[in-house]
């Protein structure tokens, strides 16, 4: 990623869209396709504006997005389940998709992050070229090294479509991972996190 590359307001990465719709351009003449005709005419500019979506986590910074916290008295572990997950496999640039369930325990001094602020987390991780595992470990280090939580719990749950559309091809298959750091490393504490995260209805 460079310096100048940045997310807009909009939730756009700022991408070279004459380099993108070129990309494309050349993919579709690869498969046979034709390029100039009616449907396909205007998909090059449309493939660029949507991977400047999918992929506007690239702009965006974690720091931003745990810079306001409040204090609140609460001691006890925070947990936000079953948040959506888009992503994009970076082997075969196709979508991954399902739910994160993150918990932590807020700092010591006692602050804790907006509900909404593990949502963007998880999104702006999410919206980048990605594997499982490393989306996971991402959240749970922003929560540790941004906002300092003193335990992390975060659970991944996803169907990759290289699995299901293609390959080996085994739709349906879920992958789980999940990463913990601090306090919730600690085995009791981590089996009462597990339960909150995966919830009784499972
Ligand atoms: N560990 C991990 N593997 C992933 C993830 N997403 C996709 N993969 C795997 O990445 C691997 C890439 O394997 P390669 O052998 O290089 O590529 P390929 O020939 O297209 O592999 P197949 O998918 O088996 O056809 C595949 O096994 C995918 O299932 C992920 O998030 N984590
Ligand atoms: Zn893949």
């Amino acid at each position: 990623m460079t310096d100048d590359t940045h997310t807009t307001v909009e939730g756009r990465l700022d991408i070279d869209h004459e380099r993108a719709e070129a990309a494309v351009r050349e993919l579709l003449l690869a498969i046979g396709e034709d390029p100039d005709r009616e449907g396909l005419r205007e998909t090059p500019a449309r493939v660029a504006r949507a991977y400047a979506e999918i992929f506007a986590g690239l702009g965006m910074d974690a720091a931003d997005v745990l810079s306001k916290t409040f204090e609140i008295d609460h001691e006890e572990m925070i947990v936000v389940r079953d948040i959506e997950v888009y992503s994009m496999c970076e082997h075969h640039l196709v979508p991954f998709h399902g739910v994160a369930h993150v918990g932590y325990i807020p700092t010591k001094d006692g602050r804790v992050t907006g509900l909404s602020k593990l949502a963007r987390l998880v999104d702006l991780y999410a919206r980048r070229p990605q594997v499982q595992e490393r989306l996971t470990t991402q959240i749970a280090d922003a929560l540790v090294n941004h906002l300092g939580a003193q335990g992390v719990i975060v659970v991944v749950e996803c169907e990759h479509l290289c699995m299901s559309m293609r390959g080996v091809r085994k739709p349906g298959s879920r992958t789980i991972t999940s990463a913990v750091r601090g306090q919730l490393r600690d085995a009791a504490t981590r089996a009462e996190a597990m339960s909150l995260l995966l919830g009784g209805n499972r």
